[in-house]
């Protein structure tokens, strides 16, 4: 049976893109679903195999909703990572393209791509009332319903082509070298052609208790073994202030000898280790050419 990829849709986001560069080696059935915590519940409750989310930017830092989703709400592994080049567009009704810049009056887009150009809008568009959506497709999406408003969407160029919208401008973000780091969730990854570049684990770390050194003692399990770590997020137990879970990307398979000893050893200190999964990392192809 073909596997089934959810995605945070409609058709034409970055996590779209994603989902088809990570299952490019296979048939598959895509299903868009509007919410990155639609697509986690999909895979938790096995309306799909496979579930892909954004998990964090360049520019804007971590996704949260992902985050703790994953820590609170389903328990599904993380099976493989892809980085992603992120180009943001201006997106407008074909039939809007002529006005001037003070013409446009509102701005519809995911949070994080709105995050990811304020530098630019306040610049080129301060007048515009900022709209957030689901997605930057969902967006799009709307825009291509409202041929008579000056509005514009954040998004990408495969949404411009599948909405029938005009770019007035591309790589609108405020920093170039934008990249998201998207996730895999659910089962295995089906074998791709293209070796993975690193293998990662990753834990949700809660400490014992709150005592000077407390997190240098969990970090220092890592040094001294060389595993080298490649991002620490501490987020909300959700508990009351100033509790905190520590997620840490450790550049290793979980089956390896020494993350196998780091993971005992902090969790002889009393520490709580979860494993939220171990797996391969890729890093995107051209997106020219993908359609689904
Ligand atoms: O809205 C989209 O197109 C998404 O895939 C979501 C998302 C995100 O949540 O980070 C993905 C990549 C970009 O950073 C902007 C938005």
């Amino acid at each position: 049976m073909k596997p089934t990829v959810g995605y945070l849709g409609p058709e034409g986001t970055f996590t779209h893109e994603a989902a088809c560069q990570l299952f490019s080696d296979q048939p598959v059935h895509m299903m868009p679903y509007p919410t990155i915590p639609d697509v986690l519940s999909a895979v938790d409750r096995g309306e799909c195999t496979h579930g892909v989310i954004p998990v964090e930017n360049a520019i804007e830092g971590a996704v949260n909703l992902t985050l703790d989703w994953l820590i609170h709400q389903v328990d599904v592994p993380i099976v493989g990572e892809l980085v992603h080049p992120i180009t943001q567009c201006l997106l407008v009704h074909p039939s809007q393209a002529n006005r001037q810049k003070e013409a446009w009056n509102r701005i519809i887009s995911h949070p994080q791509a709105i995050a990811q150009c304020q530098l630019h809008l306040r610049r080129h568009y301060p007048q515009v009332q900022v709209e957030y959506a689901n997605s930057t497709a969902e967006a799009a999406e709307k825009v291509s319903r409202h041929p008579t408003e000056a509005w514009m969407a954040i998004g990408t160029r495969q949404a411009a082509k599948r909405y029938g919208l005009h770019i007035l401008s591309a790589d609108v973000q405020d920093f170039q070298n934008n990249y998201t780091r998207f996730i895999a969730v659910g089962s295995p990854l089906p074998a791709r052609r293209t070796p993975p570049g690193q293998w990662k684990t990753s834990l949700c770390v809660t400490l014992a208790s709150d005592f000077p050194g407390a997190l240098h003692q969990v970090l220092a399990t890592f040094a001294w073994r060389k595993i080298n770590l490649t991002k620490i997020e501490s987020r909300p137990t959700k508990t009351g202030l100033g509790n905190y879970y520590f997620i840490i990307d450790a550049e290793m398979e979980r089956e390896h000898v020494l993350l196998k000893g780091a993971i005992a050893e902090i969790e002889a200190f009393g520490c709580k280790v979860r494993v939220l999964g171990s797996y391969p990392c890729y890093r995107s192809q051209s997106v020219q050419s993908l359609s689904r």
